[in-house]
């Protein structure tokens, strides 16, 4: 089944055109990864995809709904589905984890268990401390754990691994597959870990210039001649 559709995706920020023609598409049950440089757009687009940004010109297809002028109603019906790592906000100060877990979890109507969450994202130590007070990486583990709780149909995280130690890394990465296999859910992100990609993606998505200068699957690339998906990167984008 077809998540995500999108053909010809322009977006500028003033003078700066940052997107210039992206093509893309996502299946139900594929984990995709979104590389390129610094500044070239990969927030962006994640943030189109998340219908929390306008855009100038294509068509964006999101679980069936173009989301181009989609009435308040229906574009919330497509919002229930999606979940993505918010930044904290204020509210999160006063609250523990554990408390966040579970209002999140009553939130969302989720059967998910809040004892395995915090066993599979490693929280016990952490469970009775407020929010504010854990350490970057913590937090974003803790705002990873929210993202999951509501089992969504497409997950899109940015950065999501970035400040994790190697051990966060390797339990994240765990989880997303298993989520993955066990619920066919979608997962779009960007890392600037080349590592990552090739072990962990399904397909690429290499943005350069402004379009999708390859979409293709990691297998695909390094069948085509490269060692690694970090030499195929080093190759392809010039500083
Ligand atoms: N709200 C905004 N207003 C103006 N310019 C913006 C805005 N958001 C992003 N930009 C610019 O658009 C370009 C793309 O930014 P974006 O954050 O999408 O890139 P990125 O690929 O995610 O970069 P990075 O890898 O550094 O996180 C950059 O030149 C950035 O300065």
């Amino acid at each position: 089944m077809k998540i995500i559709e999108v053909s010809n995706l322009k977006k500028s920020y003033g003078t700066n055109h940052v997107l210039q023609g992206v093509n893309f598409q996502a299946q139900s049950g594929e984990v995709i990864g979104v590389i390129g440089k610094n500044g070239a757009g990969k927030s962006t687009f994640l943030e189109i995809l998340m219908t929390i940004k306008q855009y100038d010109a294509g068509t964006v297809i999101v679980l069936d709904e173009n989301i181009e002028s989609l009435p308040m109603n229906r574009l919330e019906l497509v919002r229930k589905q999606i979940s993505v790592v918010l930044q904290p906000t204020q509210f999160y100060k006063t609250l523990k984890v554990e408390e966040l877990l579970k209002l999140f979890k009553a939130y969302y109507k989720s059967s998910i268990d809040i004892k395995k969450i915090i066993i599979d994202f490693k929280l016990e130590p952490h469970r009775k401390k407020y929010f504010d007070k854990l350490s970057g990486g913590w937090k974003q583990i803790v705002s990873l754990a929210i993202a999951f709780l509501s089992e969504p149909k497409l997950l899109i995280l940015d950065e999501p691994t970035t400040g994790l130690d190697p051990h966060m890394r390797n339990m994240l990465w765990s989880y997303i597959t298993d989520y993955n296999k066990r619920t066919g859910g979608t997962v779009i992100l960007t890392t600037h870990n080349m590592d990552e990609i090739e072990l962990y993606c399904d397909k690429v998505m290499l943005i350069n210039n402004g379009v999708n200068e390859v979409f293709d699957t990691t297998e695909g690339i390094l069948a085509s001649g490269y060692k690694s998906i970090n030499e195929f990167y080093l190759a392809k984008v010039s500083i």
